[in-house]
């Protein structure tokens, strides 16, 4: 009788109207205010509470003694989570939040374009109304961020390629990419440690100096240049150095690019926390004195660069054109240098050659690459790290008088890692018989540049090389089997004209 008298003095609008008038006076004399961020906002999958969900599972202090794990696809690891209804409390700039996961049952499904999921999923964020400005101005932002960093480091890398030539895929984007699972890191590299320390260091330094390039006005950036001959570790460098601070790949192919506003908008597309790479740019391009070219191209738009970059030998032929129809040198440079390059931030720049010689002043002037690295042939300690790796040889493992013919000749061969190595991988079955035939084959090498004079057969075989094609192909992913097949092509096919 009650219930049916409270249901004609109070209809249920009244009655509704009375529980929110409640929950307003309870609300006013609270002292704490919630959001609420739902898994799905409308139609769309709401990124912060992704964000939340990623930031939450790298927090310390879960309380819920029931957590959620979760492996995302192309993850290599594991991350953990609020198991549903489950609350966790967090600290930020000293003002205490709780979190609760909140899942309730879908009610009967309304008409939507896709099916949803059939609980509906959100976090609540209770703090208290004093600390709502400080907390919502800049704690979201964090989160935000944290959890790219998180995302970062849960994914493997990326490799992106511009090989389509300029043309777009279906989402307007220029750049495609595969995982990138390159086992190099600086502990497989072999070369002098206390350099690779630099390196270290100085990646170290850049990928926590957002604080520094912003105090002295700098784009935070930084350029490399490594430098050597074929063989000697620069693309395992460049593997290396993404493994190390977790950054994507961005492989430039520079001869699929044909104009400098091309470069520019593949500059745009790139992301934050990502190394930039052009191989062999001494191959990719064909650098020529703009005194040399045609006088038109004086009235190019790069009017006071004083040199210009020739595609591909013949590329800059309507030098009236200049800047439109090609890329120039100083379209590289702002690539790499000027106002676009800092449209994104904590962006690695490494170009790499085998004939330093060969490159314009240009892009050599101080400043430009940050560090000029040069990855030379095998050296003693490069040896000892190779040694290690492929045959699981310390100092301590060889003979002292093997250690010591081996330090002896090793410089006077001049041979790379790369040939190292292949002798090494060759006889590791036999890990004696490799040390032997390594020596040997050192030795050998150390005669016959002894022989030779100044010129040792490496510099000879690569001057050959230089004179042949361009690599294609044979970039940051080689295998050992493309290293050879190039070699062997190059030997069988004589000289190509570049
Ligand atoms: N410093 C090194 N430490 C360890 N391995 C090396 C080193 N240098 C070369 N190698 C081995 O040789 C192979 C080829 O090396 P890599 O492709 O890095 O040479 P590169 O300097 O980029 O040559 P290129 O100038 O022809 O591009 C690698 O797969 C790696 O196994
Ligand atoms: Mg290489």
């Amino acid at each position: 009788f009650c219930q049916s008298l409270l249901q004609v003095v109070f209809p249920p609008e009244l009655r509704f109207a009375t529980v929110k008038l409640f929950y307003r006076i309870f609300h006013w004399f609270s002292s704490y205010c919630y959001f609420d961020i739902t898994e799905i906002d409308g139609v769309n999958t709401n990124e912060l509470y992704n964000a939340v969900q990623l930031y939450l599972s790298s927090s310390v202090s879960i309380t819920g003694s029931r957590l959620s794990l979760t492996r995302a696809l192309n993850s290599s690891a594991i991350t953990f989570g609020l198991s549903n209804n489950d609350s966790i409390v967090d600290t930020y700039n000293g003002v205490t939040v709780l979190w609760e996961h909140v899942v309730t049952p879908r009610q009967a499904q309304t008409f939507s374009w896709r099916p949803l999921p059939e609980e509906k999923r959100g976090f609540t964020l209770r703090l208290k109304k004093r600390d709502k400005t400080l907390v919502l101005g800049s704690y979201l932002d964090y989160i935000m961020e944290k959890a790219n960093d998180i995302r970062r480091k849960n994914q493997d890398r990326l490799l992106y390629t511009n090989s389509r030539g300029g043309s777009l895929d279906s989402r307007g984007y220029p750049w495609e990419s595969v995982p990138f699972k390159h086992p190099s890191t600086f502990e497989t590299l072999a070369m002098d440690p206390t350099k690779k320390q630099e390196i270290m260091e100085d990646l170290t330094d850049f990928a926590n100096g957002q604080g520094f390039y912003q105090k002295t006005g700098r784009a935070w950036k930084r350029g490399y240049l490594l430098y050597g001959p074929p063989g000697t570790g620069k693309s395992s460098m460049i593997a290396a150095i993404a493994n190390y601070l977790g950054y994507d790949i961005y492989d430039l192919e520079l001869t699929e690019v044909h104009t400098n506003s091309e470069l520019r908008k593949l500059l745009m597309k790139t992301s934050s926390k990502s190394i930039i790479v052009i191989e062999d740019i001494d191959c990719s391009l064909s650098l020529t004195n703009r005194k040399n070219a045609t006088s038109t191209s004086s009235s190019a738009r790069s009017g006071t660069y004083s040199d210009m970059v020739e595609m591909r030998g013949g590329g800059c032929g309507s030098g009236d054109d200049g800047g439109n129809k090609t890329i120039t040198l100083s379209g590289l440079l702002n690539f790499t240098d000027g106002l676009w390059s800092c449209c994104g931030s904590e962006r690695i720049f490494v170009f790499t050659t085998n004939h330093i010689e060969k490159l314009d002043p240009a892009l050599l002037r101080s400043g430009r690459m940050d560090m000029h690295i040069f990855m030379s042939y095998c050296s003693f300690p490069a040896l000892k790290i190779l040694l290690k790796n492929y045959l699981g040889f310390d100092e301590v493992d060889l003979d002292g008088a093997v250690l010591q013919e081996l330090e002896g000749v090793v410089e006077k061969a001049e041979m790379t890692p790369a040939d190292v190595s292949e002798v090494l991988i060759k006889n590791r079955r036999d890990k004696v018989k490799a040390v032997r035939e390594l020596l040997e084959t050192l030795k050998v090498r150390a005669e016959r540049n002894a022989k030779n004079g100044g010129l040792s057969v490496v510099e000879e075989e690569q001057e050959k090389r230089a004179l042949e094609t361009p690599k294609q192909g044979c970039g940051l992913f080689q295998e050992e089997s493309c290293r050879q097949e190039k070699e062997n092509e190059e030997k069988d096919d004589g000289t190509i004209e570049k």
